[in-house]
């Protein structure tokens, strides 16, 4: 059980590591925008998650709980790139 169990903590180290990888570009999109309105995007909110959903059927993991993960996960980088993108703006200011 130790065994599966650092298996299981090593592939959340790495899986956490990716997403601040994620988040990175998160931080660049809020750079790139040059308008508040178009930061919250539902029509590539929808496309990302339902890549996300067939990239979990390519591997073997329930699309329906990528589905989940992927809302909050799209809802926190939306609340992060609206604070980053307001932070530019006051810096601008
Ligand atoms: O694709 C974008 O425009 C992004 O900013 C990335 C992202 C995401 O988390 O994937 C975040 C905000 C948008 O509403 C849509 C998608």
């Amino acid at each position: 059980m130790a065994e599966i169990r650092d298996g299981i903590d090593e592939l959340d180290r790495r899986i956490v590591a990716l997403l601040g990888e994620r988040m990175r570009y998160i931080e660049a999109a809020a750079r790139v925008k040059q308008d508040r309105d178009v930061v919250r995007d539902e029509w590539r909110k929808a496309d990302v998650i339902d890549k996300a959903a067939q990239a979990a059927e390519d591997h073997d993991f329930p699309p329906a709980l990528v589905r989940e993960i992927y809302e909050v996960l799209v809802e926190g980088s939306i609340a992060h790139e609206f604070v980053k993108f307001d932070q530019l703006g006051e810096a601008g200011e």
